[in-house]
């Protein structure tokens, strides 16, 4: 690792294939990674030998730079731009979706319309067309317009022209809804074909409520804080006991919408809320900051999985308001834990000093966010 010898090397290399692989499942694991690199490389007395495996440890620094944990509220994404958010959503789904068919032998996914489909296209390129197992996957919506599947306001034909269609997802395992009927009807309907699959255990089923916990859903969400069609101050953000709902009113339109209710959403195993530009910053900054009592009822911010894992990916136009929870780390990664930002502060501060000392080794490293 620090003295180019290769069994330090591969230590180096599953050192850092660790630290990308726990960062995401346990928060602390970059605390105790750096201190662990850092203890080795004092122990082998060879802090001086040579610049590569910096180089790498920093590109994945970098890689993490803008991710951080909301004390609260989830883990942060922040992207520079919607190419690299387009690029970790779709890395980040492939993920879930490895680990869910490793588990239960199948993916339920549960997506929203809106912009959402778009920044997921990048799951239709190389490598993912190809990497990840469409076969498994069983595909749910959070929320339709009650609409024809032909209509253009169809998150059903959003999905099927953006995504589906250019994937081998199998036809059967895509759950639309009853397009043919009343939004209280094919609200219904939705519900009792989500129950079915429940019993099949297609789609998992919570282990505090009889929810079923779907290994993904994905949620955009309107410049007004709403989220599937659960809009603010609707009575449905009251709703207990149904799986999914409907509304005739919605502020967006097409009005007749249907829509999972927030124990379904908050029973999932993961919760991925996306959202980009500037005109949902200040909505971001209500649904994730430490904002007063009024904006509690906000619907983005009552999505709170009970056991499951919350991520926000945001393009920092997006993540422009928020606060300085985050950013307050001044270090690559936002480290909550005291302990944990100074080894990563003095380990980055050796990490200069060589870089200086070798004369200027160049990395790529994305501008940070205001975020973090
Ligand atoms: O059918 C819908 O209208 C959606 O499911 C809705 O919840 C959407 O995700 C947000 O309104 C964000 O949409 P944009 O990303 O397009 O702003």
């Amino acid at each position: 690792m620090c003295n180019g010898n290769r069994g330090e090397d591969l230590a180096f290399q599953s050192f850092s294939l660790l630290f990308i692989y726990k960062r995401d499942r346990f928060p602390q694991f970059p605390c105790l990674f750096l201190s662990v690199y850092f203890c080795v490389c004092v122990l082998s007395r060879s802090l001086d030998a040579r610049g590569n495996p910096e180089v790498e440890l920093l590109n994945l620094l970098s890689r993490m730079a803008h991710s951080g944990v909301h004390k609260d509220r989830g883990e942060l994404r922040i992207h520079e731009n919607l190419d690299e958010l387009g690029t970790d959503l779709a890395e980040y789904i492939a993920e879930l979706s490895e680990a869910s068919v490793k588990e239960r032998g199948v993916f339920a996914i549960a997506i929203s319309g809106g912009s959402l489909i778009g920044l997921m296209g990048k799951l239709c390129e190389a490598p993912y067309n190809k990497t990840v197992d469409w076969a498994k996957w069983y595909v749910f919506w959070a929320d339709e317009r009650v609409v024809a599947k032909t209509h253009a306001d169809s998150n059903y034909k959003l999905a099927k022209d953006g995504l589906l269609s250019k994937v081998p997802v199998v036809p059967s395992h895509v759950n639309s809804i009853n397009d043919s009927v009343s939004a209280e009807e094919a609200a219904d309907d939705y519900e009792f074909h989500v129950r079915q699959l429940v019993k099949t255990r297609t789609i998992n089923v919570s282990d505090t409520s009889d929810c079923p916990k779907f290994d993904l859903i994905l949620l955009g969400m309107g410049s007004d804080g709403h989220v599937a069609s659960l809009f603010p101050n609707h009575p449905v953000l009251d709703e207990k006991d149904e799986w999914v709902t409907f509304i005739t009113d919605s502020p967006k339109s097409p009005p007749e919408r249907i829509t999972f209710t927030l124990p379904v959403i908050n029973s999932a195993s993961n919760v991925v809320v996306v959202v980009t530009g500037e005109s949902k910053a200040e909505a971001v900054h209500l649904a994730i900051d430490d904002v007063g009592a009024d904006c509690l009822s906000l619907p983005a911010r009552l999505v709170q999985p009970t056991k499951g894992k919350l991520a926000w990916f945001l393009d920092k136009l997006a993540a422009s308001k928020l606060d300085e929870e985050l950013e307050k780390c001044d270090y690559p990664l936002c480290m909550k834990n005291k302990v944990g930002a100074s080894v990563q502060k003095l380990f980055l501060v050796l990490v200069s000093f060589r870089m200086d000392c070798d004369g200027g080794i160049v990395v790529h490293r994305k501008a940070s966010p205001s975020g973090c």
